[in-house]
């Protein structure tokens, strides 16, 4: 895990050759749905591993069946909070899962809408009580322009006061980065790779595409749905 020096708390998993491996497969265009899901699952598993490197545990004195010694129990890993958005940061969160096994699970859904503006579409927030000694871990694979993270992690702010609030995604564009450090300092960002830039349309180059169409297919427009309803 290495600080990037652009910013202060954003740390990238670069100095990590299998990561980076994994990393590679999910931006191939030819890798498919099945492959890329499962990808995901990978990296939630290992960067969940990573990511208790920065928790704190606590000293217990245990007794094997020969003498007594020190041992190590979970602290702040038995208090975590995951924010899963809608909808490509499932996968991800059955990978962190994994490795932080007692944590609570919070839904959030947020839908981007189309360049120049935007705007984010908050339609469905689920999260359990946040408690003051909770890690709140907001999952999203991407972070692009920032604006669906500002507005999860706003709304999760006026939730309560945890002790740590943590952005778990797959790539990062310095742009997404810099909206949110300049709202939230305090917010700690940990992603796979920091990618060159935003294209106009707001996709991360060179970035692994749409991560939501890539994982489930393209959605459906919403248009159409009336006239299934009238097929049935
Ligand atoms: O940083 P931003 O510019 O806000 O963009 C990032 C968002 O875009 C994607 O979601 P999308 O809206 O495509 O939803 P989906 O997962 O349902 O495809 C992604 O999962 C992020 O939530
Ligand atoms: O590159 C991007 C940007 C936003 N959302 C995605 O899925 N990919
Ligand atoms: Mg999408």
């Amino acid at each position: 895990m290495i600080e990037d020096k652009r910013w202060e708390g954003v740390y990238s998993f670069e100095d990590s050759p299998y990561l980076m491996e994994i990393l590679t497969e999910l931006r191939s265009k030819e890798t498919e749905n099945v492959r890329f899901r499962k990808d995901l699952v990978k990296l939630g598993r290992y960067m969940g591993y990573e990511f208790t490197k920065t928790m704190d545990f606590k000293k217990v004195k245990i007794e094997t069946p020969l003498e007594s010694t020190e041992g190590v129990a979970s602290g702040d890993r038995d208090h975590v909070y995951i924010i899963t958005v809608l909808r490509v940061a499932i996968p991800l969160m059955e990978g962190l899962i994994k490795t932080l096994e007692h944590s609570r699970v919070g839904i959030v859904s947020a839908s981007r809408g189309k360049a120049p503006d935007f705007n984010i579409e908050m339609s469905y927030i689920k999260v359990p009580h946040m408690r003051e000694e909770d890690t709140v871990i907001v999952c999203d694979p991407m972070i692009a322009t920032g604006s669906t993270l500002l507005k999860t992690v706003s709304e999760i702010k006026k939730c309560g006061s945890p002790k740590r609030i943590v952005i778990i995604g797959i790539l990062a564009a310095p742009e997404g980065i810099t909206a949110l450090k300049e709202e939230l300092p305090d917010v700690e960002i940990y992603v796979t790779k920091i990618d060159r830039e935003l294209n106009d349309k707001g996709y991360i180059l060179p970035g692994l595409g749409d991560a939501g169409d890539r994982a489930f297919g393209e959605p459906l427009n919403i248009s159409m749905l009336p006239l299934m309803h009238n097929l049935e």
